[in-house]
């Protein structure tokens, strides 16, 4: 029986170095050519009438098996058809509309974030700008505030004042907890622009999802504007220290833009169970007992 011919590296002719599996750019690879035909793929098995078999059979005859899979199909009408895919590869071809929208919003995500990430390093475009991002990146640190904090309940004389201490400490070491859990589930990493060299960290903070400074700074300022009476000019202050501050993680290369969002969400959240939970002498006696023997 006649042997298939081989090319100068022992592979039958047909099956170059680029078709077999995948090569950067190549549709199997996710290059434009997968992207377009994923997209085509499901446009049809979603099509109202569509025939989600068909969508399945025109993947079947896709440039990523011809070229991927089966090198040497395809050639002469008496050759069986190449075997059917597993499961997880067709679902791969055919992705659902919902992981398109994500990946996409991922994609922009990734893009706007490195845009904005002037301040990343010294030589960055707005790099001149890195110590004023670096005093933001301060203002909204968990030390300060939990010292601060601390500070004031010892040094507060008056019950109300107390009070709205304690919570603020119980509302700081709730968004702590809250981000170091999520930031451990989920391990997204710090964009690669990004210098880690923060003032003092948690094991998690080299993740970056969701940005702790941006809840903290959403949580402290609906905290602030709750519980605080300040002049007008003083709320809107506050509420643009905020969103600087999240700005300011992006424009350093700490985060893309979604850890910022989620930030702002948690901490917006937080405030809200903070004010549920709401202690004081009533509700939790045992807090207060220490200034009820001084
Ligand atoms: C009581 C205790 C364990 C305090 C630790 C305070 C601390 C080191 C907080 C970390 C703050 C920080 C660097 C957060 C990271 O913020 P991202 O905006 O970069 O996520």
């Amino acid at each position: 029986m006649p042997s298939p011919r081989r090319n100068t590296e022992g592979r039958p002719l047909g099956a170059s170095a680029s078709s077999s599996s995948s090569s950067p750019g190549s549709p199997a690879h996710g290059g434009s050519g997968a992207g377009r035909f994923e997209f085509q793929s499901l446009l049809s098995s979603r099509a109202p009438g569509g025939d989600p078999t068909c969508a399945r059979l025109r993947a079947s005859e896709s440039p990523v098996h011809r070229r991927g899979s089966f090198p040497l199909a395809g050639t002469g009408p008496s050759q069986a058809p190449p075997p059917a895919l597993p499961e997880d590869d067709r679902m791969d071809l055919n992705p659902s509309f919902l992981g398109i929208a994500l990946r996409s919003l991922l994609a922009i995500d990734l893009w706007l974030s490195k845009k904005l990430g002037v301040c990343a390093g010294e030589n960055s475009s707005w790099g001149s700008m890195r110590p004023l991002m670096k005093l933001l990146e301060i203002s909204g640190h968990g030390i300060p505030w939990l010292l601060g904090t601390l500070y004031g309940l010892f040094r507060s004389d008056s019950w109300a004042g107390r009070e709205v201490l304690m919570n603020l400490l119980f509302a700081l070491l709730l968004d702590l907890l809250l981000v170091t859990v999520i930031k451990a589930l989920v391990r997204r990493r710090r964009p690669a622009h990004n210098q880690m060299d923060m003032f003092v960290t948690l094991s998690v903070d080299k993740y970056s999802f969701p940005s702790g400074h941006a809840s903290r700074a959403a949580l402290m300022s609906r905290f602030i504007l709750n519980h605080l009476v300040l002049a007008i000019p003083l709320r809107v202050l506050t509420v643009l220290w905020t969103f600087i501050v999240g700005l300011s993680r992006v424009m350093l290369g700490r985060h893309n833009v979604t850890d910022v969002a989620f930030g702002f969400f948690l901490g917006y959240m937080q405030y809200s169970i903070v004010d549920y939970c709401w202690l004081s002498p009533h509700n939790a006696p045992a807090l207060f007992v220490l200034w009820n023997q001084q």
